[in-house]
């Protein structure tokens, strides 16, 4: 059994951060364990409150767990603050972590910010030149680089410029450009594309919370990134073609569509 850790935010309605984390860990074959950096309080139409936990806590988190338990992968979310940032940072360096993936979590679907603005230089900073893999979408690569994407070219561009702030792999998803949706992996050397058919749907909560915890299972259990990322790109690619709506707003992913379809639970 491989173990994978996420460290990232509590969402109230389960289709995104730690709870969605913890899922995909599970569905992939993986045991998950988690470190919340803050706790949200949200459903499907937005976030109403975010409380950050104390970084003295989110150490003592990520302490006991490494202390104890080998880490065989680490996924980061939403981190909120510099302060959780660079406690994160040092932590992760302390211990040596290894197979980290970065998911750079700045404002949710629903427009609120899950990172404090002011932190974003220190996410880049202090994360990325830990990363093994850095997955932002496109409004966060436009943040990060500090210019717009509307092409496939702007996106290699842009993996570019983020693999140069330090990270080892970095993935910009297509998620929000129109057509198909291409994600672009720059590894130092070449440019690889990832391509899946959109799927029509609204229910999207959580998408890329679920495709860097795929990633992270992946990497864990011995696969090589490409293969990783191509697993957790068919793995999201099936878990929003059978999403569903569970509320007024943007409904979650199915995590467990292959448990499901195995006991007859799928239309
Ligand atoms: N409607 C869709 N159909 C098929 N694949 C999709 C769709 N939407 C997103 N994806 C894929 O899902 C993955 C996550 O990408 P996305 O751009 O949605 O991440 P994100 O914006 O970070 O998600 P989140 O809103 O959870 O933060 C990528 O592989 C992307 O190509
Ligand atoms: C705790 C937490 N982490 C991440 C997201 C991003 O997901 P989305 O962009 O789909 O709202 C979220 N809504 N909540």
């Amino acid at each position: 059994m491989k173990h994978v850790l996420t460290v990232a935010g509590s969402d109230s309605c389960g289709g995104a951060g730690i709870q969605a984390d913890l899922k995909t860990f599970s569905a992939l074959g993986t045991y998950g364990m988690s470190v919340i950096t803050a706790v949200t309080a949200q459903n499907t139409t937005g976030v109403v409150m975010v409380r950050e936990m104390d970084p003295e806590m989110v150490a003592a988190q990520i302490n006991c767990i490494f202390e104890d338990i080998k880490v065989h992968a680490v996924k980061v979310g939403m981190v909120s603050s510099a302060e959780i940032i660079t406690t994160i940072g040092n932590c992760l360096a302390r211990h040596r972590a290894v197979n980290i993936v970065i998911d750079p979590v700045m404002v949710s679907k629903s427009r609120c910010n899950l990172l404090r603005p002011e932190a974003c230089e220190t996410l880049v900073k202090v994360l990325f030149p830990l990363a093994t893999v850095v997955t932002p979408n496109i409004p966060e690569a436009e943040v990060i680089v500090g210019g717009t994407i509307t092409t496939l070219e702007d996106m290699k561009g842009a993996a570019v410029e983020i693999y140069n702030k330090g990270a080892k792999n970095v993935i910009v998803k297509g998620g929000h450009m129109e057509g198909p949706a291409i994600d672009v992996l720059y590894d130092g050397k070449q440019f690889l594309q990832f391509s899946g058919e959109r799927v029509a749907t609204t229910n999207t909560h959580g998408t890329g919370c679920t495709f860097s915890s795929a990633i992270a299972a992946y990497l864990a259990r011995g696969l090589t990134m490409t293969e990783a990322i191509e697993g957790a790109k068919k793995y999201i690619h099936r878990a929003i073609a059978h999403s569903f709506p569970i509320g007024r707003g943007v409904g979650p992913t199915n995590h467990f569509h292959e448990l499901y379809e195995k006991a007859g639970l799928l239309d």
